[in-house]
């Protein structure tokens, strides 16, 4: 099966030259002014003409206003847009009908009853991304570096689509692989030598680790 793999936060031309040499298929730009990874639109628009035609370009926005959307969609391009707040299945239909592009619903999750929280966007979100809920005090909705229990995810319809995020890193993308087999993954401050700083010899590790894992797992 093939895995999809999503390096999130980019705001360097090398960190997305490490991330398309990798082979993501998948690049992800933030939003979300509080971020350590808070790019403006214009500059992610520049630095995803790097990803045409070999990864899909993601905007990630919190909560975002039609104007600010409206913004991001002309002077960046995206491919495909997460919407990683409070969103509801009716404000998600509504970006999907406003800009014509595949929407990406991110859920916070720690226990198995949080699955439940799918259910109203079945038929409305192209896609999930599964993260861990943020720790207390934090201002951050994601990228918080913060795993959750993956087995959670065992249970799964086969037929959700999504990607598993949150805490993922070199060390741990082996377990996260095998226990929940997502179609999935997305990474960001795994890659990271401090927040808001890609490092590409972690993001060359990380693609090393997950073919590593992927290869004893086919063996
Ligand atoms: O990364 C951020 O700063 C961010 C801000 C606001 C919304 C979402 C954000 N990031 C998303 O969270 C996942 C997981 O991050 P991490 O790997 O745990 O650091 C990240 O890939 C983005 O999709």
């Amino acid at each position: 099966m093939a895995l999809d793999i999503k390096i999130c936060g980019l705001k360097t031309d090398a960190a997305m030259a490490a991330a398309l040499a990798g082979g993501a298929s998948h690049v992800g730009f933030i939003f979300f002014a509080k971020s350590p990874r808070y790019v403006e639109p214009a500059e992610a628009g520049r630095l995803r003409q790097a990803a045409r035609g070999e990864a899909m370009a993601v905007a990630v926005t919190v909560d975002a206003g039609d104007a600010f959307l409206d913004e991001i969609v002309a002077k960046m391009q995206p491919d495909m847009l997460q919407l990683h707040g409070a969103e509801t299945p009716e404000r998600v239909a509504e970006v999907k009908t406003r800009y014509g592009l595949p929407v990406v619903k991110a859920l916070p999750l720690s226990e198995a009853a949080d699955l439940e929280r799918i259910k109203p966007f079945i038929g409305i979100s192209d896609r999930f991304l599964f993260d861990a809920k943020p720790p207390k005090g934090s201002e951050l909705p994601g990228g918080n570096g913060v795993a959750f229990d993956w087995r959670i995810l065992v249970g799964l319809d086969g037929g959700v689509d999504y990607m598993l995020s949150g805490g993922l890193n070199a060390a741990n993308i082996g377990d996260a692989l095998r226990l929940a087999n997502p179609p999935g993954i997305d990474i960001s401050s795994g890659v990271e030598s401090a927040p808001g700083v890609k490092d590409p010899a972690l993001i060359e590790q990380f693609f090393r680790a997950v073919r590593a894992a992927r290869n004893t797992r086919a063996a």
